[in-house]
């Protein structure tokens, strides 16, 4: 597959007439397995996606502005949000022969209360060359007892290399940040469209929003069963006899209708759009 799959551009070349909206457009994904787990026991990182369905993620990452994570998959998967799966691009004959990159999402993670290790694999391969400086969504915090912990904190990271945006409003009692003025934020700070990857609380989030923040959702569904054990992004979903369809009917009976669906590999890829 030398260009991104007919799958997915019949989905997202709308973005291009969604101009006059003040948020980005916003495509939710994540791979799950037939009993809905994202994750394993404890959290622990799981490859779901087969290879094919991996290249398609890839190329879905090629799509958009900004790829969002929360900071529990930040901590958790260390993730490099590039798009290392795709064959090497022919070179710009412009360019001496030399190889034409990708569009790489520009990596943005939801961190509350600057956690993110200075260390991560994001700032690494920022600092290396190798990838686009990570943005660090927080809220500016109020209790005084804390601050100076949290200034060292975003120090720390602004010398790693991140941009910490701080919004303009406080987190939630739940320490969660408001999606709204994340979106924005975002889009004042020219993000048009953004991948939302996760993790469990990040989609539970988006999803309680309903169909005001999300455009489009794709979920890769892994021939796999997890196991009760699993992490899933809805406890409703812990009925293992639920299969396939339970999950689908769930996003649907959120306000999001069934769009199409295309086996990569062994994985079956669903898209839902607002009803
Ligand atoms: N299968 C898949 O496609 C994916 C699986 N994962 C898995 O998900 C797990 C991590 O999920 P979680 O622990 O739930 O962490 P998470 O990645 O959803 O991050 C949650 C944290 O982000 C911060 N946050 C700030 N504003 C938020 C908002 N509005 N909504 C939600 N969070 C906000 C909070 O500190 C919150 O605790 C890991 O086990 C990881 O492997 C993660 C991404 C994709
Ligand atoms: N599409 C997909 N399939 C899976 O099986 C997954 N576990 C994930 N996880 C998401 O991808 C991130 C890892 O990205 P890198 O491989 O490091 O580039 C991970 O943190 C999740 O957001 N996705």
């Amino acid at each position: 597959m030398t260009s991104a799959p007919q799958f997915l551009t019949s989905l997202l070349d709308r973005y291009k007439d969604y101009n006059s909206q003040s948020r980005p457009s916003v495509t939710l994904t994540f791979a799950q397995s037939i009993d809905a787990k994202i994750a394993g026991k404890g959290g622990k990182q799981l490859i779901l996606s087969g290879k094919e369905s991996m290249i398609m993620t890839h190329w879905m990452r090629t799509m958009h502005d900004g790829i969002l994570v929360g900071i529990g998959t930040a901590l958790n998967d260390d993730p490099q949000l590039n798009t290392r799966h795709l064959p090497p691009r022919d070179p710009d004959p412009s360019s001496n022969g030399h190889s034409n990159p990708y569009h790489l999402p520009r990596p943005i993670i939801l961190d509350t209360d600057l956690r993110l290790s200075p260390r991560c694999k994001l700032l690494k391969n920022f600092s290396e060359g190798r990838g686009r400086r990570p943005w660090v969504v927080c809220a500016e915090l109020a209790a005084a007892d804390s601050r100076a912990e949290w200034v060292d904190r975003r120090k720390e990271l602004e010398t790693a290399g991140a941009r910490v945006v701080v919004l303009d409003s406080e987190a939630g009692a739940n320490g969660l940040l408001p999606i709204p003025v994340i979106l924005e934020t975002l889009h004042k700070l020219e993000i048009r469209s953004v991948m939302v990857e996760g993790g469990a609380q990040v989609i539970r989030s988006f999803f309680s929003q309903g169909v005001t923040f999300v455009d489009t959702i794709i979920v890769t569904v892994a021939p796999t069963f997890v196991g009760e054990d699993g992490v899933s992004y809805n406890a409703s979903l812990n009925i293992l006899e639920s299969g396939l369809f339970t999950p689908i009917a769930f996003l649907q009976s959120s306000g999001f209708k069934y769009h199409s669906r295309e086996m990569f590999g062994p994985d079956t890829v669903v898209a839902l759009c607002p009803a």
